[in-house]
């Protein structure tokens, strides 16, 4: 089976800092991978490589086996279908539900669009909130919005950055639907977040990062088990 995102003795400094420092993991396709771990263990650098917006030190990160995002810019690594929701919500507040949608499609829809669109809506739960104005929903329905912007482009490696942070308990459980509904044989999709029942139920399997390397990797009730996981991160 091809790996989808591989991850090559990959270091990234901010100075003297090592945010990274020589991991390597390998996430395959149909997978959702959980990346947790504690403030600054790296979650966030390790997806600022993945889609350019980080440079590397040291190391590769391979897309499909065959192209090296740590040397594609940030356009180039989206234009291949490596797509990131960033943690803050930033949809277009003026423009309506489906219009926000629209954009995501890029600049050449194609025919079909309109029906992708459709479709997207569906799949986040928002096709009766289409004709709204993204500025009027509520937090959570944002980060849905933001979600099918991302999505409508057909991801084949998905990245969400904190999808559930201020999210209530009932939005967290939609949110675990619409992560599972998104699964899919051609895709891989990368969650990082700190709400850990929530990565539970979402990730095949989870990364834990501890000071730019991996700690554990494995299911998450024995990443629940392990000595040294809770030692740095779940005994806190
Ligand atoms: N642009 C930057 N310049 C300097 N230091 C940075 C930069 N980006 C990240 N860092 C530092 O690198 C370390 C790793 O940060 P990162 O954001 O990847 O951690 P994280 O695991 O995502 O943490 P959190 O859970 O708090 O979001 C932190 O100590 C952070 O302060």
């Amino acid at each position: 089976m091809t790996v989808a995102v591989l991850v090559e003795g990959l270091t990234v400094e901010f100075g003297r800092f090592r945010a990274l420092n020589d991991l390597s993991l390998a996430i395959d396709y149909g997978e959702v991978r959980g990346v947790v771990g504690p403030n600054g263990a790296g979650k966030t650098t390790l997806l600022d490589v993945i889609s350019g917006v980080s440079r590397a030190k040291a190391g590769r990160v391979l897309f499909d086996e065959t192209m090296e995002l740590t040397r594609a810019s940030e356009a180039e690594i989206a234009r291949s279908g490596v797509r990131r929701k960033f943690q803050k919500p930033s949809v277009f507040e003026a423009l309506t539900v489906r219009d926000n949608v629209a954009i995501g499609l890029g600049a050449k829809p194609g025919a079909d669009g309109p029906e992708k669109v459709a479709r997207m809506l569906e799949t986040v739960g928002l096709t009766s909130e289409a004709d709204r104005l993204a500025g009027e929903l509520a937090h959570g329905q944002k980060q849905w919005l933001e979600i099918a912007m991302v999505v409508v482009a057909e991801p084949k490696v998905l990245m969400l950055d904190e999808p559930v942070a201020g999210l209530t308990d009932e939005e967290t459980e939609r949110t675990a639907a619409l992560v599972k509904a998104l699964r899919s044989p051609g895709r891989a999709i990368i969650v990082v977040e700190h709400d850990m029942d929530f990565v539970e139920r979402i990730s095949d399997r989870v990364t834990v990062l501890h000071e730019g390397r991996t700690l554990f990797e494995g299911s998450m009730a024995r990443a629940r088990a392990d000595a040294a996981v809770v030692d740095v991160y779940l005994g806190r």
